[in-house]
């Protein structure tokens, strides 16, 4: 079996946080691939993306031009509704039955799994790899024994990076270079993206 780590996110845009966490979680759980995949319509985000699918999936490709484990994917952006994880890996499964997909979720995404959707089903299926976020308190103590079960936490460089500092630094004219790969930077200025 094939060893893909998926790490959905809005990805508006994607930054060298989620880059580092997806290479840190390669190295400790052995994946073969990571995928990216931007979500259409992020669950429990009180305020949808600014940027529109296609432009944070192009910036994804940018982001991870090169390298050669890494992959972006439109599965989610194509689906009308809500992008449930539940359905993006009951798809993934079906069109990729030589792969064993896990989930990799920065620990504010840990810390609200219980309210993820058909969360029990999820996990029956899927494990999750937790990866420490600076700045966000892990409350693995905190999770029911089922999901405790089907979660591995492992370390990165801590990182605080995060695309809403990135789009207020945007809005405030201020710099964004050295937070985003230089693709990404230069392809948010030259569209204007995130400008007040
Ligand atoms: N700096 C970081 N270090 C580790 N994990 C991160 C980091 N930034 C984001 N992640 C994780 O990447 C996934 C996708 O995150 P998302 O696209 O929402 O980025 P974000 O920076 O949290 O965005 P926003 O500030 O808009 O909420 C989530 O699981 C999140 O926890
Ligand atoms: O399926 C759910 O109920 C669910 C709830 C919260 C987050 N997620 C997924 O977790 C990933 C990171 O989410 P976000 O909001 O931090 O970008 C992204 O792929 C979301 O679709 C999924």
């Amino acid at each position: 079996m094939i060893k893909v780590g998926f790490m959905g996110g809005t990805f508006d845009p994607i930054h060298y946080g989620h880059l580092l966490a997806a290479e840190s979680a390669r190295e400790a759980c052995g994946l073969d691939e990571v995928w990216f995949i931007p979500a259409g319509h992020p669950p429990l985000k009180e305020n949808g993306p600014l940027a529109d699918g296609q432009t944070r999936l192009e910036m994804v490709y940018r982001a991870i031009d090169f390298q050669p484990h890494f992959r972006g994917m439109d599965v989610e952006l194509e689906r009308e509704g809500t992008s449930y994880t539940i359905d993006t890996v009951k798809s993934l499964m079906e069109l990729y039955p030589d792969r064993e997909f896990s989930i990799i979720i920065g620990s504010d995404r840990v810390n609200d799994l219980p309210q993820w959707h058909q969360i029990n089903e999820l996990a029956a299926l899927v494990r999750f790899i937790g990866v420490r976020r600076a700045g966000e308190e892990l409350k693995v103590d905190a999770l029911p024994a089922f999901l405790q079960e089907r979660l591995s936490i492992i370390e990165m460089p801590q990182i605080g990076i995060s695309s809403t500092d990135i789009r207020n630094r945007r809005a405030q004219g201020r710099s964004i270079r050295f937070l985003v790969p230089e693709k990404v930077y230069s392809f948010i200025r030259r569209n204007g993206l995130y400008e007040s």
